[in-house]
């Protein structure tokens, strides 16, 4: 099996340095090209000290960096850059996960809505596949451009999938989804919000109006139920919060069950919905996560609590920046090439 040749536009951010903490260990990863417009000739094991001995990789510019000779390009940029790129590296063969927004919502008017700019290739949002492989295995299998999710949509799609695939168990039109991220989340730029001395000790909610995932989630939940992606049947209210730790998020996500629902064991559906995952942990009854559980790990654990006869409740934890991000654009990376998708993603989370 020969090695899959790799560039990553966007190295010096914290997913950047994700995908690379995980791909100079992964055993069929041939990193050739990595860019920053800022730090570019500057060797990458000098910016990072956590990849000395393991990469002599030095940053490139985007234009100099050898990408159209790779066979995957990761995008671990901010949204607006990969569908600016796409179109030439898809013409010189090369296959693109973004972990950006920009391939994530189908729809063109919703993403510049959201995102504030306009689409720079609306026709190649048709072929472009939604990256969460417990789902789209197949179309993530032979996908050019693969969107990767975001890290708050990957927690609530698996969180209540079980509950949806089968109509009638719980009240669609009134899902809700609290979620808490890491500081890590909102990336590796100097933000007010984000000092030491402004997210430390402190814990908030954001996003109150209305957050960018929040449609991508309701898209996503609708597909998962076999509706249309605007079908208002189904809706989510998403709020977020900021937490103060670094890597980590955690999600309680609560359903109305109908009559059928509460006569459902929720523990064995989701049990027997996430056997064959290698990514997806469902915990003992009565379990509660803890994200420490997971850091640095490709994995995300979740326990299945019905509080009152009618609610389900279910407490996801994942790492934002591993199955959040990185490990999960890796996963999506090891099923397009054919690859084992455990590989170079079975490390056990950093504890403590
Ligand atoms: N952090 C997280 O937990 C998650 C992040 N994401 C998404 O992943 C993407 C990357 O996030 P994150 O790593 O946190 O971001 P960062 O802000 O930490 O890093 C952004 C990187 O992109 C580069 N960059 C910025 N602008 C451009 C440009 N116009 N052209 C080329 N390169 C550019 C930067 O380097 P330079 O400026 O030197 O070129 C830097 O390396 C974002 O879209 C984010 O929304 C998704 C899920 C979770
Ligand atoms: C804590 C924090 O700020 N988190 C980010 C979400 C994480 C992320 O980057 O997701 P996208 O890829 O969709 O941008 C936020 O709320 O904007």
């Amino acid at each position: 099996m020969s090695a899959v040749r790799i560039g990553i536009v966007g190295g010096t951010g914290y997913t950047g340095v994700e995908l690379l903490r995980l791909l100079v260990r992964h055993p069929h990863a041939d990193l050739r090209a990595i860019t920053s417009r800022k730090e570019a000739g500057m060797q990458v094991a000098e910016m990072f000290p956590s990849l000395r001995g393991h990469t002599d990789l030095r940053f490139s510019t985007p234009d100099e960096a050898p990408l159209a000779d790779c066979d995957v390009v990761f995008f671990a940029t901010p949204h607006g850059v990969a569908m600016n790129q796409a179109r030439t590296l898809l013409a010189a063969g090369v296959r693109i996960i973004d972990l950006a927004a920009d391939f994530r919502l189908r729809d063109t008017a919703t993403f510049e809505r959201w995102y504030g700019m306009p689409h720079a290739c609306p026709d190649l949002l048709a072929e472009a596949v939604y990256g969460l492989p417990e789902f789209n295995r197949q179309a993530i299998r032979k996908a050019r451009i693969v969107g990767n999710p975001g890290c708050y949509p990957t927690t609530v799609q698996i969180g209540f999938a079980p509950l949806l695939r089968t109509a009638g168990l719980v009240d669609r039109s009134h899902l809700i989804a609290n979620c808490a991220s890491g500081v890590s989340g909102a990336g590796r730029k100097a933000e007010l919000g984000y000092l030491f001395a402004e997210a430390a000790d402190n814990f908030k909610a954001y996003g109150v109006k209305g957050h960018r995932h929040g449609p991508e989630i309701n898209q996503e939940l609708r597909r998962i139920a076999g509706l249309s992606d605007d079908d208002a049947a189904l809706s989510c209210l998403f709020v977020p919060h900021l937490v103060p730790m670094i890597r980590g998020m955690h999600s309680t996500l609560y359903a109305r069950l109908t009559a059928e629902g509460q006569e459902a064991d929720l523990q064995a559906m989701y049990a027997s919905a996430y056997a064959g995952e290698p990514f997806v942990d469902v915990l003992p009854a009565g379990s509660a996560p803890e994200t420490r559980s997971v850091r640095g790990a490709n994995v995300l654990r979740l326990a299945v609590h019905k509080p009152t006869p009618d609610t389900a409740m279910i407490l996801v934890v994942q790492d934002n920046l591993t199955k959040g991000a990185s490990g999960q654009a890796v996963q999506n990376m090891n099923i397009m090439f054919g690859l084992p998708e455990t590989a170079g993603l079975d490390l056990p989370a950093l504890l403590p």
